[in-house]
């Protein structure tokens, strides 16, 4: 049993997170099929941390609610139609990276129309929740892999 002061067991080692960069609100998907497999997409050559594997999404613009933003970014990424009650809130990231602290809700969709598609020319992998941990992720999504594993 671990008591007050001690953080060995905590899975990040600052005492403090990151503080004085501008949040940046992201809003990411996992996709899930009828078989419990997860879509993930590669980040193109040219993008920061390129050749990592992401959950669909983006940036979430002023004045957006997060379901909005997800739901144009699934179609402008991968020509996929959903709607507001097909997002399920499971989790978030927040992770300070070195410009900017990220600040990541990640919604559960099972309900789509249109077959996802890389429409920026990003690879797609449909990938069991246990294997997920085979695909390196941004530092920021690793937190959510035995989140996923849990709850899907
Ligand atoms: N969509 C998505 N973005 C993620 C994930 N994990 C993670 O750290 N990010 C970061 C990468 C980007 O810095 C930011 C998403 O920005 P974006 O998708 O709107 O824009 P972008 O790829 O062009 O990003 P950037 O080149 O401007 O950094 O969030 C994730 O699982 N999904």
């Amino acid at each position: 049993m671990q008591g007050p002061g001690d953080l060995s067991g905590c899975w990040q080692s600052e005492l403090r997170p990151s503080s004085g960069k501008p949040i940046v609100l992201v809003a990411a998907a996992a996709l899930v099929d009828p078989d419990g497999r997860v879509l993930i997409a590669q980040r193109p050559a040219g993008k920061s941390m390129a050749g990592l594997w992401e959950f669909p999404g983006g940036k979430v613009d002023p004045g957006e609610s997060p379901e909005t933003a997800l739901i144009r970014e699934l179609q402008e990424e991968l020509a996929i139609e959903t709607r507001n009650s097909c997002l399920a809130p499971i989790a978030f990231a927040s992770h300070g990276y070195d410009d900017f602290h990220l600040l990541m809700p990640l919604f559960a969709c099972r309900v789509w129309q249109g077959r996802p598609q890389g429409r920026e020319g990003q690879q797609l992998a449909w990938v069991p929740p246990v294997r997920l941990a085979d695909y390196p992720m941004p530092p920021a999504d690793v937190p959510l892999i035995p989140l996923l594993r849990d709850l899907l």
